[in-house]
């Protein structure tokens, strides 16, 4: 999504380059610290926007154990214990319900005066709950820091669109090639 939308890589690239300049006056020099990964608000919110509109992880499955009530198109309807369910992360955040013009990418849905106003299960690229992913912290570091020193050395590109490339729902979701990409070193 980055190389799809430069004027998003810009503002992530200020971001890096600031947190980089202020640990330059710190002892830690050019390394990045876990507090300065802390500090790459606009970096986090475009993999969050990433995670949105392409959830790895986009369908997983409970077995109900206690019946539940749900409210469906306006009326109360039972689904009984015993039901296997299916959660598709991919429809929820595709959904009008909770997301304005859902197809568009925008970092700022997930300021934190945003995610607020949101249901909090509107959100699933981790799933929720006691099964949730327990490496979601770690996940989102690693994501950061690979993120931030290619968008540090390098400008990218891409001569590829979103739908030139199918998306295979296998476990997790899976382009069916290889997206090309430009790397244009800064
Ligand atoms: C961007 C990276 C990641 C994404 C998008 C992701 C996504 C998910 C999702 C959606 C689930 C729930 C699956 C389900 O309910 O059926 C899950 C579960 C899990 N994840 Fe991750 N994950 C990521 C990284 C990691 C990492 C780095 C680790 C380990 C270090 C990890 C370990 C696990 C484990 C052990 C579970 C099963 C938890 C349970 O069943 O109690 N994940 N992950």
């Amino acid at each position: 999504m980055m190389a799809l939308h430069p004027e998003f890589q810009e503002i992530c690239r200020k971001e890096i380059d600031q947190v980089f300049e202020d640990s330059l006056h710190s002892q830690h020099e050019d390394t990045l610290t876990f507090e300065a990964l802390t500090n790459l608000k606009y970096v986090e919110r475009c993999l969050l926007e990433t995670m949105r509109l392409y959830p790895s992880g986009f369908a997983f499955m409970r077995y109900l154990k206690k019946s539940l009530n749900i409210d469906y198109k306006g009326k109360n309807v039972k689904v009984p214990a015993g039901t296997d369910i299916i959660i598709i992360p991919w429809v929820i955040h595709r959904s009008t319900q909770y997301y304005q013009n859902p197809e568009l990418f925008d970092p700022d849905r997930f300021l934190p005066e945003q995610s607020a106003k949101r249901n909090s299960y509107s959100y699933l690229p981790f799933s929720a709950g006691p099964r949730n992913c327990i490496g979601q912290k770690f996940g989102m570091n690693e994501m950061k820091t690979v993120a931030t020193y290619v968008l540090r050395n390098f400008e990218i590109g891409t001569t590829d669109k979103v739908e030139d490339v199918t998306l295979l729902p296998n476990i997790t979701l899976t382009p069916e090639r290889d997206y090309n990409f430009m790397f244009k070193r800064r």
